[in-house]
């Protein structure tokens, strides 16, 4: 943003009163240091609009002040296409009931980005519990409305079963999941980039199914008093299941809440097709092509997390075609590059007895191998830090799929984590994101289409939903269906 262009574009401003709409009030103001946004204090209540008077750049910002405490002036300026905001600077102007005078930051803007992420267990202890918050998640187990009721008692069974599985790939890792690590090391790294682009902001981490809980860190943002806030989620790509889901969450707090119902927000929902993402995507794959010793013979495996068939094709979940274009797009950057090794796509992690996005990771690695490929590397796709499905799923288990299929080279790109490329871009993201902050309507759902209702404890209906539940389970065939599928 560039304060002297703005200062010639926008030195005439009209005060509107709107209440008496008489418009002929002229001030002479300009724009200088477009750092924060535009403030005033005003001595009496009521409502005010500042229009560019020429107009130029489509300037309009409104306020309005009940208490005559404050009046806070702030809205986007379109310059080049792109949103910015501007810091407004004027001196004592008296116009009817209102006297206003300029006060630099005289209300002090506060930034907060709220970083959206998964959460993992940190002990093997916390694995079952992990487990059920995923598996209690209704935009994980979509159950229909009639059966909601099993959800917890659902959720109860399968994470008992899972973390059966699931406690010795964490076991294999070091006891635990780096996820909280490598989130909090990135919401630092975000904060120093946003320093760097002369944006002071509070970085907070938000887990969807476990600490540091999203409720914990929406609880800090109204201590801290933020003024503004982005929200990001970690999820290139979005999904029903993912983005979504900590979506929701938010909603539902944001709604009962009377200061977050007013909070301006910008929600960044999905951003695979950065540029400042793909390119780094591609460097790290440019470089890890390299270990090879003959890297244009190398397969590029991406490997991206799987869900069920069903959120896409009934649910409309966007995340098969946002996956589909990503990978389209590294592949250009990487021609652009004179990389041009083939590539491919597939799913893995699934979990359950439904269909999942296919082809299947683990079929298309021994697929490969019986077709003779020799030398594959493994891209990790869905996500931006290493986690059990890297470190354990790939790095372990389909390494060793593929070396016995046939496979003789493997590597694997590692995940973004705090490369610095990266990091620059989610703080451009976050910047591009602030001007278009408003408050989160009660009813500007996310783009999931499932509508659950949530789910209030009810003893008797958890009761029988556990009997029926184990009912299901005790029955053989339901018992072997659920073995194969979870452990
Ligand atoms: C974009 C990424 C992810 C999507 C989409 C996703 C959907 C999804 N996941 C499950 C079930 C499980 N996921 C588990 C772990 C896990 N999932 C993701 C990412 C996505 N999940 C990550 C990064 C992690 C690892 C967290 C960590 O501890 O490092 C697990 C637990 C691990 C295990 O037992 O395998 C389960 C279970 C479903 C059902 C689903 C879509 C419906
Ligand atoms: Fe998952």
């Amino acid at each position: 943003m560039d304060a002297i262009a703005f200062s010639a574009a926008h030195s005439n401003m009209k005060l509107l009163d709107s209440n008496t709409l008489n418009p002929d009030r002229t001030v002479s103001t300009s724009f200088s240091v477009p750092k924060s946004h535009v403030s005033f204090s005003c001595k009496s209540s009521g409502k005010l609009q500042v229009r560019d008077k020429s107009r130029t750049q489509g300037l309009v910002v409104s306020c309005s002040s009940s208490n005559g405490q404050g009046l806070q002036l702030s809205g986007p300026v379109e310059k080049r296409g792109r949103l910015g905001q501007a810091f407004c600077s004027v001196g004592t102007v008296s116009y009817g009931e209102f006297a206003l005078e300029s006060h630099s930051q005289a209300v002090e803007e506060k930034v907060g980005v709220l970083l959206l992420n998964l959460g993992g267990p940190e002990t093997l202890d916390d694995v079952q519990p992990f487990l059920y918050n995923l598996f209690a998640d209704p935009d994980i187990i979509r159950l229909p409305r009639l059966f909601r009721f099993l959800q917890e008692p659902l959720a109860k069974l399968i994470s008992t079963f899972r973390a059966l599985k699931s406690k010795e790939g964490y076991a294999s890792i070091g006891g635990g999941s780096p996820l909280r690590k490598i989130t909090d090391e990135q919401a630092q790294a975000l904060k120093m980039a946003l320093e760097e682009k002369n944006i002071s902001a509070n970085v907070y981490v938000g887990m969807r199914y476990w600490y540091p809980f999203t409720e914990e860190a929406i609880q800090q943002i109204k201590r801290d008093g933020i003024t503004k806030l982005v929200v990001l989620p970690l999820y290139p790509q979005y999904s029903i299941s993912t983005t979504g889901s900590s979506i929701r969450v938010l909603q539902k707090i944001f709604r009962e809440d009377a200061y977050l119902s007013t909070l301006p927000v910008s929600i960044i929902k999905s951003w695979y097709q950065r540029e400042g993402y793909i390119k780094s995507m591609a460097d790290l794959i440019q470089a890890e092509l390299k270990n090879f010793v003959n890297p244009q013979e190398v397969m590029i495996f991406f490997s991206a997390h799987g869900v069920p068939v069903s959120y896409v094709e009934n649910a409309g979940d966007p995340y098969k075609d946002e996956m589909e274009e990503c990978i389209y797009l590294i592949m250009q950057e990487l021609k652009a590059r004179g990389v041009g090794n083939e590539h491919t796509l597939a799913y893995q992690s699934r979990v359950g007895p439904v269909q999942w996005l296919k082809p299947y990771t683990d079929e298309v690695l021994v697929e490969l191998g019986q077709k003779g490929i020799k030398s594959l590397l493994a891209v990790p796709v869905s996500f931006v830090s290493e986690h059990i499905e890297t470190l354990e799923e790939i790095d372990m288990e389909y390494k060793h799929l593929a070396l016995e299929s046939g496979i003789e080279n493997w590597g694997r790109v590692p995940a973004l984590n705090c490369k610095s490329s990266f990091i620059v871009d989610l703080a451009d993201a976050v910047v591009e994101a602030l001007p278009s902050a408003t408050a989160l309507s009660p009813h500007a759902s996310s783009a999931d289409t499932n509508n659950h209702g949530s789910f209030r404890f009810d003893p008797i209906r958890l009761l029988f939903g556990s009997i029926l539940a184990f009912i299901l389970l005790l029955s053989p065939k339901a018992f072997l269906a659920f073995r194969n599928n979870f452990i």
